[in-house]
């Protein structure tokens, strides 16, 4: 709650003081809650200032009763009992009016008559006075109240304008006539404007297209051409009409790219020749802007090679956009691919999109899975390739690439070519440096170095005190033929350490089953006779089907042999006895 102070609107109080006077010919006074007076005309304009406390009884008691009064014989009334000017009171009539704010007196004015002629004016006319000093007191209070919200306001606008002008964001403010009512330090920055754009026209448009979480903008002051990123807010007010909120496309580029990327800048490691020949071709190559596919088997490192010809390029510092075609959904590939203006089809977001080929534009394109590519696709990429151009869904704005494609795929794609599934064309565009990513069974020496390096990240991150592997561990690691290469040997150590017991040693128990199963798949495994083998799998079907007649029967079949001839074998090899 306010303490009013009718002081600090004393000016226009008087403004009304003189215009009352001088259309009702009597004089008037405003005093303040304090009893000073803060406006008067005539005889009391030079007396505007003076504390009247120790005299102004009728003013006091008008404060304390809240009610209006009128005195028709000043000096004589009871109220001027004390007054010390009581003998030579001057005033020959007077009405005495309290000044409200809702039921808070916050002053009194008078209308005083210092000649028999006012005074008669004034009692001619009462009522037609009490209710024109009513209106006046109302028009003091709302000049007060004004005062009070106009001061609130500004110390909002100023809060307001201290907080946007520390904002990293850049904001402008724009007047219904798309003039710059205010803008922070951060906008003019990223237009190159100078501490005068206030008052500037501002021009902008939409193509539609969104960029992360905002829209695209071209905006035009003072000769300054801008594409930025951002919203536009809309506020119903003549000075403050609409709020641009937005960033520069470049840093907001950067951060999208921050916020999907999921490269992981970890070297390749391995000292086989097979991998030694690969980091070769990978320095050799890297300088070069030739298209790259890299075919093999699932988790052989083909996305690491990628990563790592584009961290030896000049292209280092910009960005690397990878796309798993696989993993995307067909009907979102193509606008996540090439990106789509407002509206170009029905489920689009409202605002655009900006498509991975334009956001890797400077930079690196890695098609993952290019395989999976449906073949409508691969005719869109090739063109893409080809003209190195892109052109958003829904627009006829071309736009230019520098970009380098490298692709990977773990299918034969010179099968899929055959089979009418694979863009023979596009197959040539692509495949201008190939390189193989062989398989982890084909690279042993790797086994050992990988194996080592997964065993320490791993120890690392779950905390546990690492001693050292059993020679029989590294042997089945060595032995076993890994088709899921290096993926899978990762997730073999990972479940290693977390069986890892307090010695800290990886014994055969540590294995994974998977793997101390299969190790004699490859590489010199003991040879099993016939019978072993007739008698392995006669109790694996058992374990799988049961032992009732009836699963007998199944058994037999799938074993491809008569019901008789099981029962046969079963005596023979004593496989009853077992527990299966
Ligand atoms: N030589 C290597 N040195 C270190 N880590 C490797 C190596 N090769 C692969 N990896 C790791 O193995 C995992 C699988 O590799 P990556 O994702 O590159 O394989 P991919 O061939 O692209 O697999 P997919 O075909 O399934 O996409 C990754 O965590 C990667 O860092």
């Amino acid at each position: 709650m306010h303490k009013y102070d009718l002081r600090l609107v004393a000016d226009e109080i008087q403004n009304y003081a003189d215009a009352v006077s001088k259309i009702a010919n009597v004089e008037v006074e405003v005093v303040d809650r304090d009893l000073k007076r803060i406006a008067g005309t005539g005889y009391y304009k030079d007396k505007i200032g003076v504390d009247m406390s120790d005299k102004g009884y009728v003013n006091k008691h008008v404060m304390e009763t809240k009610e209006l009064i009128v005195i028709t014989n000043p000096g004589e009334n009871e109220l001027c009992a004390n007054c010390p000017d009581r003998d030579n009171c001057i005033e020959t009539f007077e009405v005495t009016t309290p000044i409200f704010i809702e039921d808070e007196v916050i002053g009194v004015l008078g209308l005083i008559g210092l000649d028999d002629m006012s005074r008669s004016l004034l009692e001619n006319n009462l009522e037609n006075y009490l209710d024109f000093v009513r209106q006046i007191t109302n028009f003091i209070s709302a000049v007060m109240v004004n005062y009070y919200q106009e001061e609130e306001n500004l110390s909002y606008m100023g809060t307001l304008k201290t907080i946007i002008s520390y904002l990293q964001e850049a904001v402008i403010v724009l007047d219904s006539n798309n003039v710059i009512s205010f803008i922070n330090k951060s906008a003019e920055n990223q237009i190159g404007l100078d501490e005068n754009s206030i008052g500037l026209k501002i021009n902008y448009s939409t193509p539609g297209d969104k960029v992360g979480s905002g829209s695209e903008y071209f905006i035009e002051v003072n000769g300054h051409r801008r594409y930025v990123v951002g919203e536009i807010v809309n506020v119903d007010n003549e000075k403050f009409n609409k709020i641009l909120l937005f960033e520069g496309i470049r840093k907001v580029k950067s951060e999208l790219y921050d916020m999907t990327s999921t490269i992981s800048r970890s070297d390749i490691i391995g000292s086989s020749e097979v991998t030694k020949n690969l980091l070769d071709r990978i320095a050799q190559i890297s300088k070069s802007n030739s298209t790259v596919l890299i075919t093999g088997e699932s988790g052989t490192g083909k996305e690491l090679i990628a990563t790592s010809i584009w961290q030896n390029s000049d292209r280092a510092n910009n960005r690397f956009i990878s796309i798993n075609c696989a993993a995307i959904p067909e009907t979102l590939l193509e606008s996540e691919l090439f990106g789509y203006t407002r509206g170009a089809f029905t489920g689009a977001d409202s605002r655009g999109k900006i498509g991975k080929f334009e956001l890797a534009n400077s930079g690196v394109i890695f098609l993952d899975e290019i395989g999976d590519m449906p073949i409508y696709l691969q005719s869109k990429i090739l063109r893409v390739l080809e003209n190195r151009v892109v052109t958003r869904l829904g627009s006829n704005k071309e736009i230019p690439l520098d970009i380098r494609v490298i692709a990977a795929t773990n299918k034969d794609l010179s099968k899929m070519i055959k089979e009418g599934r694979f863009r023979e064309d596009l197959y040539y565009r692509l495949n201008v440096i190939p390189i193989e990513a062989r398989p982890l069974r084909e690279r042993k020496a790797d086994i050992v170095d990988l194996t080592l390096l997964f065993v320490e990240r791993y120890t690392k991150l779950f905390g546990k005190n690492y001693k050292g592997i059993d020679d029989e561990v590294m042997d089945a690691l060595l032995n076993y033929n890994w088709p899921g290469n290096v993926r899978e040997l990762e997730n073999a150590i990972e479940f290693m350490i977390n069986m890892m017991g307090q010695d800290g040693r990886l014994t055969l128990d540590t294995v994974p089953r998977d793997i101390l199963v299969n190790k004699n798949i490859v590489g010199d495994e003991e040879i099993k006779t016939l019978c072993q083998l007739e008698k392995d799998e006669i109790i694996k079907a058992l374990s799988k089907y049961g032992k009732t007649t009836e699963a007998k029967k199944i058994v037999a079949e799938s074993l491809g042999i008569g019901v008789a001839t099981l029962y046969r074998k079963i005596k023979q090899y004593e496989i009853e006895e077992l527990s299966f």
